[in-house]
């Protein structure tokens, strides 16, 4: 039988046996939430107050998006997409979902707690168990069908939110395919080159998960961290953030840029697997979401990935004598599950010649652990 998705970490558990706290009764910061800069890999002193750097947004209804996504992956490794082509509707849909998730009482969430060793259900970032203190935040991650998790938390209105799920889930995939062959298509790639895109380049056997995560507003929100800094494991991301500001990305010699919500707009991140499959040429990016005071922040993010078993290398038309294979074949799977191993050397881990510099690899931000 090929490998599934949803049997990524049955050989990696992750044992974070903490129960969620209700936020809302939190009136002051617990110690075991409250980060200094030696608790995080990267720390907070970049942040990059007033910068004039931006963020590229990308119009795809442009005859030119193809060169400018090319630039955007090259120099950013993120940028926000319009004209897009997913109904305002559905993002309104999907948006009072995942408040309607969050908002139930916590015993209700803890039903349909993710297994140490599962992908899907309600539960702290899986990244929580490398870090000393906790995020101030909550997710809840779907891979295939919704339906039994949504049973235990809305007995009797599961079946208008699975709907509203697989609805989105079509729509962010077709997104992710057009997404990827702009992409791709800068790179000078075509259908013929990546065979398990399909003959029509539709990236049918493709998967993906789906995380919702909640930020409620936080009473101490400068030493708190939403969802520490980490890259992508996948080919791309795209997220759908509410009115609310939180996400930021690290920017090479500008520090945290934050990612400004607009209306009707969507995120693009290059993650982990293109960078993997464009040799390093389009890197992907460092991210993390920051809290506020007053307002609770939703974003939900459509994660998208190769088909679970296939073998993802540097593309062959990107290789040559000057140019040698960075990075050796590796399955969707295996590469989440030395992601739950190694976290931020996860691509270090994975590569096959030492950087250029003995120091550091511009396109490998693990490398070095920066203190
Ligand atoms: C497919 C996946 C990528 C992800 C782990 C997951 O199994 C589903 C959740 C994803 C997520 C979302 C929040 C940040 C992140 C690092 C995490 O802890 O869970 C990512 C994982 C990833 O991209 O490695
Ligand atoms: O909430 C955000 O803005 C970031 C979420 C994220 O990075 C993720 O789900 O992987
Ligand atoms: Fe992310």
């Amino acid at each position: 039988m090929p490998a599934r998705l949803s049997d990524a970490f049955k050989s990696h558990p992750v044992n974070l046996q903490l129960k969620h706290p209700d936020f809302n009764s939190l009136h002051e910061l617990p110690d075991s939430y409250a980060w200094t800069n030696n608790d995080d890999y990267y720390p907070s002193s970049l942040s990059s107050f007033g910068a004039d750097d931006s963020v590229p947004v990308i119009d795809l209804s442009e005859p030119n998006a193809i060169k400018l996504t090319g630039h955007a992956c090259k120099t950013w490794g993120v940028f926000q997409v319009t004209n897009h082509g997913i109904p305002q509707k559905l993002l309104d849909d999907i948006e009072s979902a995942g408040k309607s998730l969050f908002s139930l009482p916590v015993e209700q969430k803890l039903k349909a707690s993710r297994p140490p060793d599962g992908i899907s259900g309600y539960g702290f970032a899986r990244i929580s168990s490398f870090f000393r203190k906790l995020m101030w935040s909550e997710g809840f991650t779907i891979v295939g069908s919704p339906v039994d998790h949504f049973r235990q938390l809305w007995p009797q209105d599961y079946e208008k939110f699975c709907n509203i799920i697989e609805e989105y889930e079509k729509e962010m995939k077709r997104l992710a395919g057009r997404l990827m062959w702009l992409m791709l298509g800068s790179l000078g790639i075509s259908t013929e080159d990546v065979k398990w895109a399909g003959s029509k380049g539709e990236f049918k056997g493709a998967s993906a998960a789906l995380q919702l995560n909640s930020y409620p507003a936080c009473p101490e929100p400068d030493r708190a961290m939403g969802l520490a800094a980490h890259t992508d494991s996948t080919l791309l991301t795209i997220l759908y953030q509410n009115n609310t500001s939180g996400l930021q990305v690290l920017r090479d010699g500008t520090g945290w840029v934050t990612v400004p919500p607009m209306p009707g707009a969507l995120v693009v991140n290059v993650g982990d697997l293109i960078h993997i499959l464009s040799n390093g040429v389009y890197p992907s990016v460092l991210h993390r979401a920051v809290v506020n005071r007053t307002q609770h922040r939703l974003s939900i993010a459509y994660l998208f990935g190769p088909p679970a078993s296939i073998q993802i290398s540097p593309l062959s038309k990107l290789v040559g004598p000057s140019h040698p294979p960075l990075y050796r074949p590796i399955t969707w799977n295996e590469y989440l599950g030395t992601k739950a191993k190694h976290f931020n050397k996860a691509l270090s881990s994975v590569r096959l010649c030492a950087p250029l510099s003995s120091l550091a690899d511009v396109n490998d931000h693990n490398s070095v652990k920066v203190v």
